[in-house]
């Protein structure tokens, strides 16, 4: 009897010590979710995006140091370099280099179908549509068609690599005439010259344009998803296989918040018009390849949002443009990851340029004009060799470390074909001067991709490099572009977020029915808590 009264003893007490616990965990996520809340509370949308995040905190080294020091994640090289070579060699090289006449001409095809779902063009401003170049304009050798390149037998193979390696150098014969060649990474192809149409990129820049809405938000969706596994939001989870240390949790007050980002597992639960969504990060299973394709369009997403934010229409009445802080923090700065990516796609596309250094130096950069000609190749050889570069960053990302695995080749073809996906989306963006600067820029992304793995796919063998001018021409705009929002951030961000964060810590208190309706649903979750 004794015994028995014991057990029941101490079968309450565990109970007892069980439901601690769950309180326990209820206090300490609604005392995290209440910290978090004023942080992360933002008017500035109708959702509200109460956001807590236990992210990675053991993983990576460098990201404990500060929200950017030490290393950028998966380069070579430390945020801080990274910010003197940009602001002291890389920027002004490159502002300059984007100037002259070969790199500020771009072919593009800027007419033609979505082959995904119909056209619905979403512009809301005239600043929309880009002006095309009229037939004198633009350089003369770039009408002329190209001459072919030497024969394919004159190039020299590299042998003796293993399967699959990726070889960090490229051959020192380089550049063998301007070519028309395939970019197995992208859809455009040059050889389609009856659509295509030059365009002065100084004449249409990267800005601001109004076109927002579910047109936009549908691109960016299919571009993510693309290259994330498919989940869906009722999906189970397995714990077991969950580390906890990933779990996050987001709040929102309309059902329809589905982007949750990508390399992740979600769970819903769904109140009338309040949600929670549990997430569990597994980029840890993801192979460091597709990480890597998430990490370059994240970056780049996070490029095209400095710019917007950076030339802005602030007043439409007056025509005034201008710096939109407010867009900047909520789009980019409040987001670490976000700013890490776009660092990441500079080292990236900076290492891609400079593995081409010997292609590069011997391209011909003919536009007719002579002086400006020697003064374009003169920038394009202080940028390649530029000796700070070379001490302090001389290898700003080692593609070396991809495809290593027995599945390399596959996997190559398969990430291909997916970045070719996302090339092909460009078509469907429904702004013109969005879609040129979409277009340019995944060109861009898929030329460093060209030079960077240029191992075929299925013989294995190494390409010789061959590039297209407008391949070249991408390659030099993008880098400017991530290099101008690498700036931006580094100039705006500290007294950005300092600006925001003083901002949301003086707004109103939560009312009391979100705190209620908090509160029901941390309830909710642990007393629904779902066979997983
Ligand atoms: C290829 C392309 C080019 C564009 N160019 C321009 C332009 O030149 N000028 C212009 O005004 N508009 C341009 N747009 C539209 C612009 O990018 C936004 O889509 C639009 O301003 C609406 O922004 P949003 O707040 O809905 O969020 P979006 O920027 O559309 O983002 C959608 C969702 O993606 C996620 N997300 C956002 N940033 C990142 C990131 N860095 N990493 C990972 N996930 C992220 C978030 O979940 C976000 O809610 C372009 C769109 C595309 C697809």
């Amino acid at each position: 009897m004794l015994k028995e009264e014991e057990i029941d003893e101490k079968k309450k007490r565990k109970g007892r010590r069980c439901v601690w616990s769950v309180g326990a965990v209820i206090v300490v996520l609604l005392a995290t979710a209440l910290t978090t809340t004023t942080t992360t509370m933002t008017t500035t949308s109708s959702k509200i995006s109460l956001f807590i995040h236990n992210h990675k905190s053991c993983r990576c080294s460098s990201q404990d140091l500060g929200k950017y020091e030490g290393m950028v994640e998966d380069c070579c090289c430390d945020y801080k370099t990274v910010d003197g070579l940009n602001v002291e060699v890389l920027n002004p090289l490159l502002q300059e280099l984007v100037t002259t006449p070969f790199f500020r001409y771009f072919k593009v095809k800027l007419w033609c179908d979505c082959p995904f779902w119909p056209d619905d063009g979403m512009c809301r401003l005239r600043d929309c549509s880009v002006c095309e170049c009229p037939e004198n304009e633009f350089p003369e050798p770039f009408k002329k068609p190209f001459r072919g390149g030497l024969p394919s037998d004159d190039l020299i193979c590299q042998e003796g690599k293993p399967q699959a390696t990726v070889d960090r150098t490229l051959d020192k014969r380089a550049f063998r005439g301007w070519i028309e060649t395939d970019n197995p990474w992208t859809n455009d192809d040059e050889t389609d010259n009856g659509e295509m149409m030059y365009v002065n990129l100084l004449l249409n820049p990267e800005r601001y344009t109004g076109y927002v809405g579910p047109s936009a938000r549908r691109i960016w969706d299919a571009v993510y998803s693309e290259n994330c596994p498919k989940y869906a939001l009722s999906d189970a989870v397995n714990l077991d296989t969950v580390n906890t240390d990933l779990l996050s949790i987001y709040w929102y007050s309309e059902p329809n918040l589905i982007r949750v980002g990508c390399l992740v597992y979600a769970m819903k639960f769904e109140w009338g018009k309040i949600g929670l969504i549990i997430i569990y990060d597994s980029s840890g299973e993801i192979c460091p390849e597709k990480k890597v394709l998430y990490k370059l369009i994240s970056g780049l997403h996070s490029s095209i949002s400095i710019h917007i934010a950076a030339d802005y229409l602030l007043d439409e009445t007056t025509n005034l443009w201008g710096q939109n802080l407010d867009l900047m923090y909520d789009r980019v700065l409040r987001y670490p990851e976000r700013v890490r990516n776009l660092y990441f796609t500079f080292l990236f596309v900076l290492r891609a340029v400079t593995k081409a250094a010997d292609y590069l130096e011997q391209a011909e950069y003919d536009t007719g004009n002579h002086t400006e000609d020697l003064k374009t190749q003169s920038l394009i050889k202080q940028l390649l060799y530029n000796p700070k570069l070379q001490t302090a960053c001389p290898l700003p990302f080692d593609e070396a470390k991809l495809w290593q695995g027995q599945s390399g080749p596959e996997l190559k073809q398969q990430i291909q074909k997916q970045f070719r996906n996302i090339s092909a989306l460009m078509d469907c963006v429904g702004c013109e001067k969005c879609r040129l600067w979409g277009k340019l820029q995944v060109h861009g992304l898929g030329t460093a991709l060209k030079i960077l793995f240029s191992v075929d796919g299925q013989t294995h063998q190494v390409q010789p490099l061959q590039l297209q001018r407008n391949e070249v021409i991408a390659l030099v705009n993008l880098l400017n572009r991530l290099s101008e929002s690498v700036k931006l951030v580094r100039e705006m961000g500290p007294s950005t977020e300092r600006i925001m964060e003083r901002r949301i810590s003086v707004l109103p208190a939560i009312d009391f029915s979100t705190w209620r309706r908090m509160w029901e649903s941390v309830v909710g979750l642990w007393s629904r808590k779902p066979s997983l």
